[in-house]
Formats: C-alpha cells, structure tokens, sequence
C-alpha cells in the first residue's frame, strides 16, 4: 500500500502539570501525521516522544518525518528502527486507522471519543505530596476508584506522613498505586516496601496498595527483582520497559511482577500484540499524555491486549482543553 503522508508538530499545554521526581513538566511536544492512501481512506497518527523516559526526541522524530518522501509506503513503515519507537507507534496506528474506517465516514478526530472502550476503567493520578490530600475527593466523586501519587519526589520522611493521612482519610476499597519514577534509593524502597507489607497485614486498613511502580532507576533491575521476591507488595516496572525490546529483556531475564506498558512510547503495535499473545504478562496500560489521536490508537490497544484485571492509566486530569477546535485549527491552516 502507498500513502500520501503530511505531518505537523504541535504544542499543548496541560491542564495540570504533572511533577515527578524529574521535576515539573506541563507542555506535551509532540507530531500529528496524516496517510492517505490510494482509495482516499484516511489514518490519523501522533508521535508523541517522552525522550527522559526512554523513548528519541522530538528533533530526532522530527528529523525522520523531515527525511520522508511525500508518498510512503507500508516496506517503510514497518521498518522504522527501534530507536524510534514513538515513531513505530504513530506511523503504525495510522495504517491502522486508515484500514478500519468504514467507507464514507473514516474521518476520524477526536470526537469520536465514542470508539473509546468503556469497559475499561481508569486509575486516576493525584498531585505529588500534600496536595494530594486535597484532591483525591474530586476524583472519587468523577467516578475514580484507583488512584496512583507520585513519591521520590520529596523527602521520604515527609512522605510517608503524607502517605499515612492518605490511607486514613481515603475511603475503603480504594485502590492506591505509588509511583517512584526510579527515583527512591535501595533502603528507601525497602521502607516503603516495608510500610506497605505492614499495611497489608493490618485487617483494619481497608485499602489495597496495588503496587510500588519503578522504584529503583532502569540500571538496578537486578535489585528490583530481588525486591519483588522479597515482599508481599507488588512492584510495577515502567520506565524499565519503556520499549518493546527492553520489556522482552526484563522478561527474559525473569521478570514476573507487573509491566506498565505505555503503547504511545513501546514501539510497534503489532509486534506489541505479538509478545503479549506469546507471553501471559501482568499488563497496566498507561498515557503518555498524548492528544486525543494517540490516546485513541493506545486505548484501542489496551482494549484488546489487557486482560481487564487493572484499571487503565489514562485518567482525563492532565489532559487538554478544546481538543476537538485545537485539532480542526492545527490542520486546517496547512
Ligand atoms: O500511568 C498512569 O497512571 C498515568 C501516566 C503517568 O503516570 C505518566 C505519564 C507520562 C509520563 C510518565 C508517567 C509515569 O507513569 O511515570
Ligand atoms: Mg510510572
């Protein structure tokens, strides 16, 4: 198949920034790209890079849709190297997109938020440190029963403070995900490892920590799975498996517990779909706070590759505003 390809880079602010122990971020970077193939069937695709997480850069993605031709086809699609993963998604879901579109109607934006499965549902992300506090009951009243904080990005003394109003104040039955971003030190997640352990074996603490997401930087996987064998609370690896050939490494070299994985910085959907039909992993899907396009693409995707056990990570918070005029605007003034 040949298409005819047109991209456009975009910036958009978040609603919320979002802190993590790499500090503030609060604009989302990213390139909306269009095939259009030989039969006028449209696809829409976004590379949406998070390049201090694992994936290229911006530039680097820029660079390549820069070096393609006007009319390209699938031979280059699905050889987009590995070292561009967001690419491989973007590019990807496109094809994609353009091959499900029923006749007439394949125009797809972002108001087909209809398509978006409902049988999924979402873990929703507090504010890091005391803020939280103030924000989970918002949250609970939109419907959310998951809810993942942000730790490692304060002291870990003041944190557990936090931590421990948290679990009393939340309700019961709530989920709770703590997320490290690889920021804690060996003894700090043993303390928290620790901490949670405890509150697991207290009958009277009616929430359940799901689990302590990348608490250790990429480069100690070792140590990770040593603490994954060492306490009761799961550990989720995130960063660790950013692209499809590291999430294929952590698992050969045994890796059990959970694995985020994030479609719009993986890689390639259907090498994706083919490691997760060949292996029975435990699978959390994540945002990587990407536009309505992307996020399509990669719920679509979650829809059918997750085993519907864990809630979803693509809580609406930190999304954008007018979404719908911003994307007619962002093409029309081509
Ligand atoms: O996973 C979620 O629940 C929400 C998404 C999220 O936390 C996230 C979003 C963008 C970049 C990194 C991360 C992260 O999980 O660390
Ligand atoms: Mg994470």
């Amino acid at each position: 198949m040949r298409y005819q390809f047109k991209f456009r880079p975009y910036q958009r602010k978040f609603l919320r920034s979002l802190t993590t122990n790499h500090g503030k971020w609060d604009t989302r970077e990213g390139i909306i790209l269009r095939l259009t193939d030989e039969s006028g069937k449209v696809g829409w695709g976004e590379i949406a890079p998070i390049s201090w997480f694992g994936s290229e850069t911006l530039e680097q993605a820029l660079d390549f849709c820069r070096q393609l031709p006007e009319e390209i086809t699938d031979e280059i699609i699905f050889s987009i190297p590995d070292e561009l993963p967001a690419c491989q998604f973007g590019f990807e879901s496109a094809c994609e997109m353009g091959s499900v579109g029923d006749e007439g109607d394949n125009f797809i934006t972002p108001n087909s938020s209809l398509l978006i499965p409902n049988s999924l549902f979402y873990s929703a992300l507090l504010p890091a440190g005391e803020a939280a506090l103030n924000q989970w009951e918002t949250l609970w009243k939109q419907g959310y029963r998951t809810f993942k904080w942000k730790i490692g990005v304060y002291a870990i003394a003041n944190e557990l403070e936090i931590f421990e109003s948290l679990i009393q104040t939340l309700p019961a039955f709530t989920k709770l995900r703590l997320d490290a971003n690889g920021g804690l030190s060996y003894e700090e997640a043993n303390l928290w490892l620790r901490t949670c352990d405890n509150l697991k074996a207290n009958p009277e603490v009616p929430i359940e920590i799901e689990f302590i997401e990348q608490p250790l930087p990429v480069e100690q996987f070792q140590q990770m799975l040593e603490l994954s064998t060492s306490y009761e609370t799961a550990i989720a690896l995130d960063e660790s498996v950013a692209t499809l050939g590291q999430l294929a490494a952590c698992h050969q070299q045994g890796w059990r517990g959970i694995f985020v994985i994030k479609p719009g910085i993986v890689g390639s959907p259907s090498r994706l779909r083919k490691f997760c039909h060949q292996h029975q992993i435990d699978t959390v899907f994540s945002s990587v706070f990407e536009t309505a396009i992307a996020r399509l693409a990669a719920l679509q995707l979650a829809a059918e590759l997750s085993r519907n056990k864990r809630a979803i990570g693509f809580g609406i918070d930190h999304f954008f505003e007018q979404e719908e005029t911003w994307f007619q605007s962002l093409w029309n003034d081509l």
